[in-house]
């Protein structure tokens, strides 16, 4: 049996090498020209960083006044261990998943994260404006942004901060969520906040037959210990029931995990200096301000430094309520389609943070349920069938909030 013609676009979308640390963003630009043109969209690029395009689409409203509808997806995909892979990662390569071809595994990297969601928005548009030749009420705007796995700081950050983005009037944002191995939507409302953290320590150097005395691991050593007790009684908290019974998820609460450890020159040199990194997530009930002060306080406690890598001090959630307009017309569209939805904080960060930072309601969903989740691992996949079923979730969830009074 042919292809066809809108998975043939997903895997031409697939191929392209968008993956740091060098994508190819010229390519994916040229892609989404041609489907703007395909599609009759308005087509407008801007790098605020030289190289980094934010690429947007536009579907005018017939109410251009009334706030608009931002579909974010960000372009960039994580690095491949190819030699892990079973397909190579760029191919999208179609398998079928019985002798009878009811549906295929497309192998690629940025599948699941982000291409499913980004280019279901734009299949979704063709079917309601091309094929069915529908309007909207307000504009839609899909947005396609750079570098979000490095952070975003060239990409989303400085688009939101720009008159660009001011021009859009956006009131309301889809974005990426994460796929649920259970049967509900899972509907990310909020994020944990990054604070990637390095303890420096510095302390007398010797000979490694000594008892030198104040060295760098000393400092270091109880910094590390406390941050791995505070871990313990996260995971305490994290593995214990609410009293419904029901599990907690991990944005309930704050991880730590230490990442990056470095020291020593010589095995019988003591060190002069010792840094720990520590890949912090911060829950939203959590006082980001007086988090990073009891850091700072723990490191000069003992004798060190902080550096702070990364710190979001923003803890801004969207209402799911109807104190959010669009919050019922995409609750009703949502299970109209037979999803039950989980209401969860995002655990790691993407985008939608500084949406949200800058006052537009934001959702963070990727419709795969019952499915794997498989972003940034090995053999990244989407199912066919999973594919075409995201182009009717995006169709019925897009009409529904761009026609919201
Ligand atoms: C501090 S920005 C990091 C963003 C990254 N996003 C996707 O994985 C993350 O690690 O959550
Ligand atoms: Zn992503
Ligand atoms: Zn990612």
């Amino acid at each position: 049996m042919s292809i066809r013609p809108s998975v043939q676009r997903f895997i031409e979308y697939l191929r392209i090498k968008t993956v740091q640390p060098t994508p190819d963003y010229s390519t994916c630009t040229k892609f989404l020209r041609r489907q703007a043109q395909e599609l009759g969209l308005d087509f407008n690029v801007k790098e605020y960083v030289a190289g980094k395009p934010v690429v947007i689409l536009s579907w005018p409203g017939t109410s251009p006044s009334l706030p608009s509808i931002i579909l974010n997806s960000h372009t960039d995909v994580v690095p491949v261990f190819e030699e892990f892979w079973d397909y190579p990662p760029f191919d999208a390569t179609r398998v079928a998943t019985d002798a009878q071809g009811t549906d295929f595994k497309i192998y690629a990297r940025g599948s699941q994260d982000m291409k499913i969601v980004g280019h279901g928005y734009l299949e979704a548009i063709r079917r309601l404006k091309v094929e069915e030749k529908q309007q909207m009420l307000r504009t839609i705007h899909a947005v396609f942004v750079p570098d979000e796995e490095i952070g975003g700081h060239d990409g989303m950050k400085l688009f939101v901060e720009s008159k660009e983005f001011a021009a859009l009037n956006a009131g309301f944002a889809l974005d990426e969520g994460m796929a649920n191995p259970d049967k509900p939507l899972r509907v990310f409302y909020g994020e944990r906040a990054p604070c990637w953290v390095k303890f420096i320590a510095r302390g007398n150097t010797g000979h490694g037959s000594q008892f030198i005395e104040g060295t760098a691991a000393e400092k270091l050593v109880p910094i590390i210990d406390h941050l791995m007790q505070f871990r313990q009684t996260q995971l305490q908290i994290y593995k214990t029931p609410h009293d419904d019974g029901s599990q907690r998820t991990l944005g309930e609460v704050t991880t730590a995990n230490l990442t990056l450890l470095n020291s020593g020159v010589q095995h019988n040199v003591v060190p002069e200096n010792a840094t720990a990194g520590f890949d912090i997530r911060m829950t939203p009930a959590v006082d980001y301000t007086e988090f990073k002060r009891d850091l700072e306080a723990l490191a000069e406690k003992h004798g060190a430094e902080t550096e702070f890598v990364q710190f979001w001090d923003d803890n801004s959630t969207t209402a799911t309520d109807t104190s959010n307009p669009f919050w019922p017309a995409f609750e009703q569209a949502v299970t109209a389609q037979g999803f039950d939805i989980f209401k969860e904080i995002f655990p790691a960060a993407t985008d939608s943070r500084y949406l949200r930072r800058a006052g537009v309601p934001a959702l963070g969903v990727t419709p795969l349920c019952q499915a794997p989740i498989l972003l940034h691992d090995h053999n990244e996949f989407v199912k066919e069938s999973e594919f075409l079923a995201a182009i009717d979730f995006y169709a019925g969830v897009i009409a529904a909030v761009a026609n919201v009074h």
